[in-house]
């Protein structure tokens, strides 16, 4: 990276060996005005975040202090303004203020490489206090068929992308909260005896890809069902639990409740299962289309979820999966 330069005429703050406030601060001005990082500061950012992030377990655990916070965030898709709303009406991340995203932060909305670039700095500046979860759409798979690689060829290069690509599959899958929330992206198992202490034990670097089965695609893919036991995905990957497979989950795992994303709800999140099963999901109007509100859950040092809901605000007429290809590329 020593010898990338930056161009002389580049109007955008500096970045040094350090994360900075005013670095971010500029960062998030400079993507409200759609301009670009450039290419040497991306680098670094993604290479910093997958050196720290390869560090954390495969479930992270975080407890809430006296005088701090945590806000819990579902999939955000790309939609960078609707993220600014976020931060507005939940305040920005800080030392006292933690956050934790689960999963999904890009494809679909066409400021997906804003918001991988804002979470993964802030991640460097704070990152004890910020946190990331892999969802289904930090894959390769998915990033081919709905907009983030074509975003990152359209806005930087190949290069990008395989580096977002890598960090990625060095995320965490999962992160308990105070010993009483388990939060991951999709949900819980085909297996009923999984235990905490088996998310814990999970090598997520056996395999970048989540793949057709096991413990890491069903972490990214499952989906809650009203109906007890299990039953097939309606998405042709993974499958449905029901409200006894959450209690028994919770039950031999002394948990609260498990918090999840992964699925739009029309009031942006849903208290399902008794209680036990909670989705939040932040890409409000998602994809200029569903018509349904964002939320986000600020968990205090008492651990009680207090959920907020809001709207879309308005965006440059930039469509969804703008720069997203047919996925038959390199294909033939
Ligand atoms: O793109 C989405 O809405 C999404 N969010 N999580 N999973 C999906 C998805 C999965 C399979 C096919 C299409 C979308
Ligand atoms: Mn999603
Ligand atoms: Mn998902
Ligand atoms: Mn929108």
């Amino acid at each position: 990276l020593d010898n990338m330069i930056v161009d002389p005429s580049y109007d955008g703050a500096k970045l040094g060996n350090e994360m900075t406030l005013e670095f971010v601060e500029d960062m998030i001005e400079r993507f409200k005005n759609g301009k670009k990082l450039a290419r040497k500061y991306v680098f670094q950012i993604i290479i910093t975040v997958m050196e720290l992030v390869k560090k954390e377990p495969t479930m992270v655990e975080v407890d809430v202090e006296q005088g701090q916070e945590i806000t819990v965030c579902g999939d955000t898709h790309g939609q960078y303004f609707d993220l600014m709303e976020i931060f507005r009406l939940a305040g920005k991340p800080s030392e006292k203020h933690m956050f934790l995203f689960n999963g999904d932060f890009v494809d679909r909305g066409s400021w997906s490489t804003e918001i991988a670039l804002l979470l993964y700095a802030y991640k460097w500046l704070y990152p004890s206090k910020f946190f990331l979860n892999r969802g289904n759409h930090e894959t390769d798979d998915m990033n081919r068929m709905y907009g983030f690689e074509g975003e990152c060829r359209a806005k930087y290069n190949e290069r990008v992308f395989k580096l977002f690509s890598e960090s990625f599959s060095a995320l965490p899958l999962a992160t308990l909260i105070g010993k009483k929330y388990f939060v991951l992206h999709g949900g819980l198992f085909s297996d009923d005896n999984i235990s905490l202490d088996d998310v814990r034990k999970l090598n997520r670097f056996k395999q970048r890809q989540p793949g057709q089965a096991g413990l890491m695609m069903e972490m990214l893919w499952t989906d809650p069902q009203t109906q007890p036991g299990r039953g097939p995905s309606k998405r042709g990957v993974g499958l449905q639990f029901g409200p006894d497979v959450t209690k028994r989950f919770c039950e031999k795992n002394n948990l609260e409740a498990i918090i999840r994303s992964h699925e739009v709800r029309m009031d942006g999140y849903e208290v399902e299962h008794d209680g036990k099963c909670i989705t939040v999901f932040s890409a409000p109007h998602y994809c200029d289309s569903t018509g349904n509100k964002g939320a986000f859950i600020k968990i205090g040092p008492e651990y009680k979820l207090n959920f907020t809901q809001f709207d879309a605000v308005p965006h440059p007429d930039i469509k969804p999966m703008a720069y997203a290809s047919n996925g038959l590329q390199g294909m033939i």
